[in-house]
């Protein structure tokens, strides 16, 4: 059964005269454990669908249904607590408080949860042994590089257990390195049954993933899934149909 499932999902956005079909039609199902990339040129809807995935944003027409729950009925403070519970992001910039120490950056989802900290020491353990930061918990964000930043960012997204990652352009801000360390931990992350959905721009960091949805326009205009293919040969049809996407654009508008 699916985790996720959008069915005929529609927003439109007005003001004034001006009206814009961000998404047209979207309809596609999650399962539990999946990987899914979501990729498309600058304006085609990916970060329109992510908002109203993540609830911060409604559709117009459309179900959302998250493990059955019906997301687009959620009322604003019921959607704070379901992202709370439901939910880890790990955005392109982070999004860690500079006054709190890594670690405190880490429980906030659970204190804001009410959690013991007896509770939330022993769940960050394991989070901290997979992506290696113990040694970084008592350290500020400042005090650490991006890429350890983001591992710090993705502890504190998984540390509430989340039926779903989002994750929004989660290597836009780092050098192919760390880039490559981070999404091996992601790798890791999925192995163990974490569902992950992620937008992002680059053919490399879509390449981790078990299958990539390529949105044109508001529509999902292609789909390809991994299987039991190579990163390589997974990382070449990924370009190919990027170019193919960007191709048809220029065809339509020439
Ligand atoms: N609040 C809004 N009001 C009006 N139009 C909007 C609003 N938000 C997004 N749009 C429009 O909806 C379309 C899709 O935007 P969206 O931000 O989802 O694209 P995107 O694929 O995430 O682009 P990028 O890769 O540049 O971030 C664009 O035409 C955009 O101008």
């Amino acid at each position: 059964m699916a985790l996720l499932k959008l069915e005929h999902v529609r927003r439109v956005f007005s003001s004034g005269k001006q009206r814009v079909e961000a998404l047209k039609d979207i309809s596609f199902e999650v399962d539990q454990g999946d990987y899914v990339a979501i990729m498309g040129e600058s304006g085609a809807g990916k970060t329109t669908l992510l908002n109203i995935i993540a609830t911060l944003d409604k559709a117009t027409s459309g179900v959302i249904q998250l493990d059955n729950q019906d997301l687009n009925q959620l009322k604003e403070q019921d959607a704070a607590r379901f992202r709370r519970e439901q939910l880890g992001f790990v955005f392109q910039n982070f999004n860690l408080l500079d006054t709190f120490n890594n670690r405190d950056n880490i429980y906030l989802p659970l204190v804001l949860a009410k959690k013991s900290v007896a509770e939330m020491a022993s769940r960050l353990a394991p989070i901290a042994r997979q992506l290696e930061i113990t040694d970084l918990l008592d350290r500020y964000p400042s005090e650490i590089s991006g890429g350890q930043r983001q591992r710090v960012a993705a502890a504190r997204a998984l540390i509430t257990q989340p039926k779903l990652v989002l994750a929004d352009e989660p290597t836009g801000a780092l050098d192919s390195h760390n880039a490559a360390s981070l999404l091996d931990e992601f790798d890791q992350v999925n192995d163990t049954g974490q569902t992950i959905l992620m937008v992002t721009h680059s053919a490399v960091t879509a390449s981790y993933s078990k299958r990539v949805l390529f949105i044109k326009d508001g529509v999902i205009f292609h789909e390809l899934f991994r299987g039991q293919q190579s990163k390589k040969v997974y990382l070449k049809k990924i370009s190919d149909s990027l170019t193919a996407l960007a191709g048809t654009g220029e065809e339509a508008s020439s």
